[in-house]
């Protein structure tokens, strides 16, 4: 069976059809399917409220330890608990967790140098538990949050924890976020992005934002013998079995960029 990683940005969590979760279902039919995700438009409502200013460096949260907490509640709490309760509507056995629990997810400083604050990058994948949470027909649901060796929590962005979960099972990695694809300065969708045509969008500015994680964490799975990352949005994906070309996908090899 294939182990497939749907990374749900939260761009678009919140107005997935009915549908998507039905493909889902059907996806677990045939797949191993591991969701992570984001909720970064739910974050800012959040820290909006209670009048918290945040910050972005790179598409990255600038996180400080009250940041951090509204990120817990939010991605572990409120985020989670949605989709497991969206997904077991429709009959898929989700089972949240967030990369706390059982010791699923250890994160190291992401930034030594204190800038970003307490943002974490994954430096082990517990692949015990998400392959006994598989083996017992569930789905793992993760919400990236996760904690250091010392037991520190540390925000970690969502396609950075989608990428090392995919990294360690092998998987293939689908980011399901707003848009069709990475789109070109034309606004046209770029079926393909190698490594080259990454580094120039970035420093022109054609990606930004939060795009840039994405596709550095699309990279790094390829780099590290994933066979195929892909991103697109959620109706593309339940396309997906019938079109052949669809979203962009991330390759090692050199492809035209415009
Ligand atoms: N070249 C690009 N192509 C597509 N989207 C881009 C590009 N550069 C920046 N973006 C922005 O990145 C967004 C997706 O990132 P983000 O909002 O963090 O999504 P998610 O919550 O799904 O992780 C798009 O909606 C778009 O505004
Ligand atoms: C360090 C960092 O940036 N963490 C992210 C975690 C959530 C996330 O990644 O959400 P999306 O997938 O919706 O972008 C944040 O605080 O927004």
């Amino acid at each position: 069976m294939e182990t497939l990683v749907l990374k749900i940005g939260g761009s678009t969590l919140e107005s997935l059809p009915q549908a998507f979760y039905k493909h889902v279902h059907e996806l677990t039919r045939t797949n191993n399917v591991i969701i992570v995700h984001g909720g970064g438009p739910a974050i800012n409502d959040a820290l909006e409220k209670n009048a918290i200013e945040a910050t972005f460096h790179q598409g990255l949260r600038v996180t400080t330890p009250e940041v951090l907490q509204t990120c817990e509640m939010v991605l572990s709490g409120q985020t989670n608990k949605y989709l497991v309760t969206k997904l077991q509507e429709q009959h898929v056995a989700a089972f949240g967790l967030s990369g706390i629990d059982g010791e699923l997810l250890q994160a190291k400083l992401a930034d030594q140098t204190g800038a970003l604050g307490l943002v974490g990058d994954i430096a082990h994948v517990n692949k015990q538990m998400i392959t006994m949470l598989l083996a017992n027909n569930y789905v793992p649901v993760i919400s990236p949050i996760s904690m250091t060796k010392e037991k520190q929590k540390l925000n970690v962005n969502a396609d950075s924890a989608a990428a090392a979960i995919a990294k360690a099972m092998q998987a293939k990695l689908v980011f399901v976020t707003n848009i069709k694809g990475v789109m070109s300065k034309q606004k046209e969708i770029i079926p393909f992005l190698s490594k080259k045509a990454i580094e120039v969008a970035i420093t022109d500015g054609t990606i930004s934002g939060g795009m840039i994680p994405k596709v550095k964490a699309a990279l790094s799975c390829i780099e590290s013998g994933v066979q195929e990352s892909i991103i697109l949005d959620s109706e593309s994906l339940i396309g997906l079995a019938t079109h052949t070309a669809c979203g962009t996908s991330i390759r090692l090899e050199e492809a035209s960029y415009v």
